[in-house]
Order: structure tokens, then sequence, then C-alpha cells
């Protein structure tokens, strides 16, 4: 055996012994747990005084989630050490965990000490004389890769054990498994900084395809909820992704962080109570996203708030009741003058309506008796004209509203006047009324795209308007609020409380939580045994701690209106690449997309290295952007492919031998099918059952968007650039999802942008 290999074998052994022992404690620290929580259970059912419950609860949900978070560490629990000038190493890794004199053993990567092992580089090392990068197989060190920053302040034995294989490298080389993974082990120092950036304010990711926009994100939602956890526990944390495909693709990387807690959804999913499934024509999606529907949806709603043509009269018990039309105004634009949402003004306006038509009522049995004068002969002081409506005081009104509330035909007419509204109908009507639309929007706005049935399914372009209409409705709540008063006079006394459960129990001591009043507000007994995050999907009016918005360049400014809404401290990650924006809604500039909200308040960090796509595919994906802009540079690719990126001259019928080919080369990773939107159920066909898992999926590139794949096959590019509405951005898109091997399959004339492809007509 040579030194060097004795050196390998040596060191391989020494983290061997270290990583067992870290194995060790978090055994450890997972038996306490288990007992804590057996422990818990064990002091009896839901009997007890209310103190005893809310006792038990909060630690059994502490334990339970402490818990989760040991389970989610399992794998690839260390890997990394760093050694400074001084002979220290520090070890990192998933979580934190301290020995039995409860010194620090095992860094969390989120925590300020492991900073240095993501930030050192040669010319900046930071005080490290080395990085090493351990490789583990369940408990199993079975690697090391090391980075040196100086030989120098190494000892003999040391520079033996330099191992050659970045880590970056050997992550990236490996199969992909359908879902996005975490990186950890492997995170840049670009995308260090945009991880560990300030919860304040808003922060812009821009960054070329493949750079790690996404999964920057995801762990920076991570890191936030580890440093600022009182706050965002509390508040909650919302990503909102592109389509439920992406969300699925993303999923599984929080929880293997050890974060359950995270709100995810689409634009679409963000109403609760409504289900977007349908697609707007590209047109309609881009009226519907201008921002002056903020303008039509109140323009219908003053609509709504209406006055007779004449004087309101109904008929009740033979009797017609008439409040003059000056009145019906007067009313109107005192109930709009309080400023409050239609269905909460709506109260007063029937109120005062009411009490009209209890005059009007007054009046009109007056005129009903035919009695001009009531004169009594013999007692001329009693002789006087009826007057039953100044006889009325407020107690006679208020009676008499209710009585004349309960009458359908005052019903019936105080709803033509001011109903009560739903967002689903006022949207509903308006988007299927010419004459609502032709009066209400502004020129220059193409309103005709609009137009649809009234039971049309819902689209994603309509959940912000349906938003826009909530928040102008509002809902009469007052049950709630009565509810959340006392509940408020409870909460002082429940943080009281909690944190002395907490210290009498030894909770806060061991750091698992060191704010009670998160505690407090978690375990507000409800009823519901709902987390903040159940709570916060549920509820549309929900103030999140933060917001990440991934592949943001395609939302529309009215769904910029309400993720804004969602987020009123303007706590903000916002990811994207305008260069693949494929909705015509969507953004040219962040500026035009932001500023309207945050006046230039925002930050951009850009990403410039593409961890994804080979150089070789991306020589094509940048023709493909020179095409549609021509000034701008893609990302600069980390390493080379291992084919050259082809194009074949196939019927769509051929795919299925063209994949079993990409299969037999790729082993075990998966194939994605890129189609246009028009091809893709005859596509699907062929390839049954494939969700993301699948070796094979066939995917739109709307749905690929974000998504990656060993291999990628892209059907018909003219057609992927006829139908976007932006022009080669979605061909930017397909052809920047493949890890290692891309083919373009075409029956016409391959795009001009993709000349530089060697084209075959046989497999
Ligand atoms: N530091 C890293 N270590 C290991 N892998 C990484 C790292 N950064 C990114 N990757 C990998 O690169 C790939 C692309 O990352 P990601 O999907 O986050 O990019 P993106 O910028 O969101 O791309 P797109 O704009 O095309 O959606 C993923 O497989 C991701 O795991």
């Amino acid at each position: 055996m040579t030194n060097r290999q004795d050196g390998l074998v040596e060191a391989l052994d020494a983290e061997q012994r270290t990583v067992a022992w870290l194995y060790g404690r978090l055994d450890v620290a997972r038996e306490r747990a288990q007992a804590a929580l057996r422990e818990v259970y064990g002091r009896g059912g839901a009997l007890g005084t209310r103190q005893a419950r809310v006792e038990r609860e909060v630690l059994a949900s502490e334990q339970a989630r402490r818990l989760a978070q040991l389970n989610a560490v399992e794998r690839g629990l260390c890997f990394g050490r760093i050694d400074d000038g001084s002979g220290q190493s520090t070890y990192v890794g998933r979580i934190g965990l301290r020995d039995e004199g409860h010194e620090s053993v095992l860094i969390d990567w989120r925590a300020p000490a492991a900073r240095p092992f993501y930030v050192a580089t040669a010319t900046d090392p930071g005080g490290l004389v080395r990085r090493r990068h351990l490789h583990l197989k369940d408990r199993s060190v079975v690697g090391i890769d090391d980075e040196v920053f100086d030989l120098e302040g190494m000892s003999d034995g040391d520079r033996r054990t330099l191992v050659g294989e970045a880590a970056l490298l050997a992550a990236l080389r490996r199969g992909r498994t359908g879902r996005m993974g975490d990186v950890v082990a492997t995170i840049q120092t670009e995308q260090d900084r945009v991880i560990r950036a300030s919860l304040q304010g808003a922060l812009v990711v821009q960054g070329g395809p493949g750079t790690g926009k996404t999964v920057a994100a995801l762990h920076r939602a991570a890191y936030l909820l580890y440093t600022h956890r009182d706050t965002l526990e509390r508040r909650g944390v919302l990503v909102v992704g592109p389509n439920p495909m992406f969300l699925r693709y993303i999923g599984q990387v929080l929880p293997a962080l050890g974060e359950t807690q995270v709100v995810m959804c689409t634009v679409g999913e963000m109403f609760p109570g409504v289900r977007a499934v349908a697609a707007d024509r590209p047109a309609a999606a881009v009226v519907k996203g201008d921002a002056r529907m903020a303008e039509v949806v109140a323009g219908a709603l003053a609509l709504r708030q209406g006055v007779p043509d004449g004087d309101l009269e109904v008929e009740l018990d033979g009797l017609r009741l008439r409040v003059a039309r000056a009145v019906c105004l007067r009313l109107r634009e005192r109930a709009r003058a309080v400023r409050l949402p239609h269905n909460m003004a709506r109260k007063l306006y029937v109120t005062e309506l009411l009490k009209e038509l209890a005059r009007a009522e007054a009046r009109a049995l007056e005129e009903s008796l035919h009695i001009e004068d009531l004169v009594v002969d013999d007692e001329p002081e009693l002789s006087q004209p009826l007057d039953l409506e100044g006889d009325l005081d407020e107690l006679d009104l208020e009676l008499a509203s209710r009585r004349l509330w309960g009458e359908p035909e005052v019903r019936r007419a105080i709803d033509g006047l001011w109903p009560e509204l739903t967002p689903q109908r006022l949207i509903s009507e308006l988007l299927s009324s010419w004459d609502t639309l032709w009066s209400v929007a502004p020129s220059g706005l193409d309103w005709q795209e609009l137009l649809r049935p009234v039971e049309a399914a819902w689209t994603a372009g309509d959940v912000p308007l349906l938003d826009e209409a909530a928040e102008l409705l509002g809902e009469d709540d007052s049950a709630r609020r009565a509810a959340a008063r006392q509940a408020g006079q409870e909460s002082a006394e429940q943080e009281l409380y909690a944190w002395e459960v907490l210290e009498s129990t030894g909770v806060a001591e061991g750091g698992i939580l060191d704010r009670a009043d998160v505690l407090a507000e978690r375990h507000i007994d409800d009823g519901s045994g709902l987390t903040t995050a159940d709570r916060a999907a549920a509820d549309r009016t929900w103030a999140y701690g933060h917001v990440i918005v991934d592949e943001a360049q395609e939302l529309s400014a009215m769904a910029w209106r309400m993720i804004m809404r969602r987020v009123p401290a303007r706590s903000l990650t916002v990811v994207g690449d305008l260069a693949q924006t494929g909705s015509a809604a969507g953004a040219r500039s962040w500026g035009e997309v932001l500023d309207p909200h945050l006046k230039g308040r925002w930050r951009e960090e850009r990403l410039l290295v593409n961890y994804r796509t080979p150089v070789e595919i991306m020589r094509v994906a940048t023709d493909v952007l020179h095409a549609f802009a021509p000034g701008q540079e893609p990302p600069e690719s980390v390493r080379e492919g291992e084919a050259e990126p082809r194009a074949l001259r196939l019927p769509v019928s051929a795919l299925p031998a063209l994949v079993e080919g990409e299969l037999a080369e790729i082993g075990d990773g998966r194939v994605g099918v890129v189609t246009p939107d028009g091809l893709h159920a005859e596509v699907a066909r062929l390839f049954p059952g494939g969700d993301l898992d699948a070796p094979v999926v066939v995917l739109t590139v709307g749905q690929a968007k974000g998504l990656e794949f060993d291999t990628v096959v892209v059907v018909d590019p003219a057609g992927i650039v006829a139908q976007s509405p932006m022009g080669g951005q979605d061909l930017y898109v397909a052809v920047t999802r493949a890890t290692r091997r891309l083919t373009v399959v075409h029956e016409g004339d391959l795009p001009e942008s993709l000349s530089r492809l060697t084209e075959k007509s046989t497999l």
C-alpha cells in the first residue's frame, strides 16, 4: 500500500469513530425524547384540570416535534469538518448535538459557527486550514474530500490524507430520483449569502437555469426558521410555487432538513375553498393579471351598491312604502363614507334603510287611514294632525325595523340595492357580464377577452381577482372578533403559564424553545389541534412572517397584490429568472412588479453558476437564449456532460424506442419528455402511469418548469416556440432541464436557434 492510501485508510477510520460516536449521541437524544413523550402521555387522559391539560399538550407537542426532527436527520447526520489554524476541529451536521457535559460536539449547519464551512475559499479561507467533506452511507463513512487552504498549517499526516474529487461534483453527478434533495453538505458561497440574508426586507434572487435558486430558497426557509424560530413559528412561512407538480418535486427538501411547518401552495391554491382547475387562454391571462383589474373589481362592486331609478317602493300588506331616491342616495353615500368593506358597511346601510322604511310605513299607514286631522269636538286641545311618523321614537324605529327585516319583500328590496356578496359571486358575475365589464373597465384594457359563462371553472388567474374581491367585500366577522377579544384576555395568562411550565420542566433550559409566547400561541386551546401551518393555510387573511416566491417571474401584477397582502411586514424572498418567463402576464423586470409594493426597497442577489446543465447542453441553450435575448449571458456550467446533444427527425410514435435507449444509457436515472401543450395527451398515452417518481415522465413546458431529469427528450421544439406567448423562453426552459443528456425530436423543421444540433434521422 502506498503512503497515500495508508493515510486515507487512517483518516477514514478516524472519521468513522467520530461519526459512530455522533450517531450514538443522536440515539441518546432520541431515547430521551421518546422517554419524555412516554412520560407525558403516561400522565393520564383527557381528564384533569385545564392547567394539567395545557402542560401535557405543550410538552407532548414539543417532544414529538423534537423526535420528528431527530428522526429526520438520520441520513447524513454529519457531513463536514473544519480545521482552524489552532488545531481545533469542528464537525458540521444537520442538527446541533451536545455531549454529556453540555459541550457542543456537532454544529447545526445553520449556526453562525458553521458558516466558515460554506464561505471559506482559497483566496479568503477565513482562518481555516482545511475543509473536509464526509460522505456517509447509512452510518458508515465511505469517503472524504479535502480542500486545503493552508498547506503549511497542516501536519505531514494530514497532507497524506488529501483526496481528490470535490464533494460538489460528486453530488452533481448522482442520478436524479425525481425529487429534489437537500444540499446542506455542498452549499456554495454565493448561495450561502442568499440563505443567510437578513429576515427583514425583500430579497430578489435572480439566476439562470440550474443556479440553485430553488434549493437555496428552501435552505433559506430552514435557516430562517432556525434563526428566528420564535417569530416564524408563530407567524409561519409560506412557499409559493408555480404548479402542484413542482411542489411535489421540492416537497421533501424541508422535511429532510427537519422542518415540517412550512405552508406550500401555488397561486391557484391561495384562496381557501376554491380549486383552480381550468387554464386561461394567454390573452385572458394577460388581462386578468393586469394591475388595472383592481379597478375593474372595485368598479363592479360599486355597481352593486345601487340606488333605484326613481323612489324606492316596497309593497307590504297592501301598503306602499316609499323612500325617496334622494334619501337612498344619501344612505349609500353615508355607508360608503365609513370606508368599511362592503359586507360590513352593509350592516350600517341596512339599519338606516330599515329605519327609513319604518318611517315610510308610518306615513303609508297614515295615508291609508284617510284621516287628515283627527278632531275631538269636546276637547279641542286634543285636536291635532295625525303624525304617526313624527311620533316614532328610537325604540319604535328599532322594533319596526326588526319586523320589517323579517319581510321577504323588504329583504328583496335591500338585497337589490346593497346585497351581501361572496367573492365567488361578484367575480363570476363580473366575468360573465358584458354590461358590467363595458361600464367599469378602463379604456385600453381588452376586457372582451375576459368574457365567459357564469358557471365556468376557476382558473389560477381568477384567484387574485377573488382575493381582491374578498378584500373589498370583507366578511361579517363580529362573532369571530368577539371570540378573539376574549382569547386576547386569556393569552397573557397563558403566556405566563406556559413559561412556568417550561421552566418547571427544564424544557426552557434545554434550549428547545426560548420564548414562552410561542408556546402559548401555538397551544391556545381552540379545540382544533391545528398547528400554525394548518391554521395559516386555511385562513385567507393570515399574515405570514416570511414568504418565499419561487419561479416568481411567472406572477402577474394581480398575483403580486395578493402575495403582498399575505406578508404585511414585507419580509420576502423572490426567486426567479426573467429569461424563463413563460406567462404573458409575467414579469419583464423585477422593478416593474415589485416597486409598486416595495417602492425600491428590495435588493438583488445574482447566482451565476449552473449546477445542473453540462457545458455541451448549455451551448445549445445559449443559442436559444440569444434568439430572444441577444445581449443576455446564461450562467456558466460547472461540469462537462457525457454526450453531445442531438436532434432526431422522428414521428411521435417512435418515442418509446428512443426513450428505452435513453433509459439504458442512464441506468438508475429519470427521463423527462417535454412536449408542447397540444401534444401532451398524445405523448403521455405512450408512457402510462408516469408520475414524478417514475423512470419516464411526460410534461408540458409549464409543468417541467423548475424540474430536472438525467435525460430530457424535447418533442416538437417548433411547436413549443409557437405555443409560447413570449417567444423562445419556453424552449429555453425545456432544453435546460437535463443534467446529463438532451435529445430533440422533430418531424418538421428545427427552429433556427437549434441549428447547432447535429441532426440524424435514425436512432
Ligand atoms: N450547492 C449545491 N450542491 C449540490 N447541488 C446543487 C447545489 N446547488 C444547486 N444544486 C443542484 O443543482 C440543481 C439545480 O438547482 P435548482 O433547481 O435549485 O436551480 P434553479 O436555479 O431553481 O433552476 P431553474 O431556474 O432552472 O428552475 C439541483 O439538482 C440542485 O440540487
